[in-house]
């Protein structure tokens, strides 16, 4: 658990602590008979309690990061750091939140919410309490002897959260996680997302292909070129917390939205002449 907590101190004294860092990172894939270099040299950090949102194009190789930091890929060259160690390799440091809830059908949703705590050793009645506390606290009361079926999208991926957090890695990361869902219930998921971890302060790194969900969400963002990947940019968000959704009719918001949205269409069209 972060040692940040409380959502009284939302803003840090100082900057903290780098809590992970991808340093010089290189990786190729072996694509229709040939060696591709999709990640060609990414240079990215997240502060303890930071959210940083990866922001690029379909293709760039944001999933790839997160496999890297997971440790089920190994770099070709450079480090995956966390907490000042290198962990390239090492599996099971960081929670992982993929654009599908990914639960068990056939466990209800406290169980599947359980799920990360047994996998750590706790025993499943004192899971399963921790987890029922953990799911009212998300809004989910009610639903907790539910199949994940009866779930609305939404609400499932409230579940998927709430399993992540029980993770209890100092890191998550998001894979996109409201991309399957429709635009209001993703709206409406990303303000439960930011109060949720202003209670949280947990390190994340989300992945998303939507400019204005990183720029509502984030501290900071990257925004990565099409592959071979390179960091394009690298964006501090100066809207103050806690936000909500008047933020995004704010002229600023409007205008920050707009230099993004410019930056990766030349990346695009830069892209394209390349193939042309
Ligand atoms: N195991 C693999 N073997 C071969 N190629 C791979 C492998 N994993 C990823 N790639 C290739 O690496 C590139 C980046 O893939 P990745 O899924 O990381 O991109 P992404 O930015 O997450 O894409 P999207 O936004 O569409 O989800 C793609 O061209 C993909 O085909």
């Amino acid at each position: 658990m972060s040692a940040r907590t409380g959502h009284q101190n939302l803003e840090p004294a100082g900057p903290a602590a780098v809590k992970v860092q991808f340093e010089g990172i290189v990786k190729t894939f072996q694509e229709g008979g040939r060696q591709t270099r999709v990640l060609d040299g990414i240079d990215l950090h997240a502060r303890e309690g930071e959210f940083v949102s990866i922001l690029g194009p379909s293709g760039s190789g944001k999933s790839t990061l997160f496999l890297l930091l997971g440790g089920l890929y190994r770099p070709d060259q450079g480090r995956i750091v966390l907490d000042g160690r290198d962990i390239s390799g090492e599996r099971g440091l960081v929670s992982y939140m993929p654009q599908d809830s990914a639960m068990f059908p056939w466990r209800t949703v406290e169980q599947n919410a359980a799920l990360p705590l047994q996998l750590d050793g706790v025993p499943a009645r004192k899971a399963l309490a921790t987890a029922r506390d953990a799911l009212q606290k998300a809004g989910l009361n009610g639903y907790e002897k539910a199949l994940p079926h009866q779930l609305s999208g939404g609400m499932q991926q409230r579940v998927a959260f709430v399993r992540a957090l029980l993770g209890a890695r100092d890191v998550m990361c998001l894979d996109e996680p409201f991309a399957a869902l429709d635009a209001l219930t993703r709206q409406e998921m990303q303000h439960w997302l930011l109060r949720q971890w202003e209670q949280e302060r947990r390190t994340v790194l989300f992945v998303t292909h939507s400019i204005e969900e990183a720029l509502y969400l984030s501290d900071r963002l990257y925004v990565l070129s099409a592959k071979p990947t390179r960091v394009l940019q690298e964006i501090e968000v100066p809207f103050p917390r806690p936000r909500d959704q008047r933020l995004l009719l704010d002229p600023a918001f409007a205008a920050l939205r707009g230099e993004l949205y410019e930056l990766l269409l030349s990346a695009k069209e830069q892209e394209e002449s390349r193939h042309d």
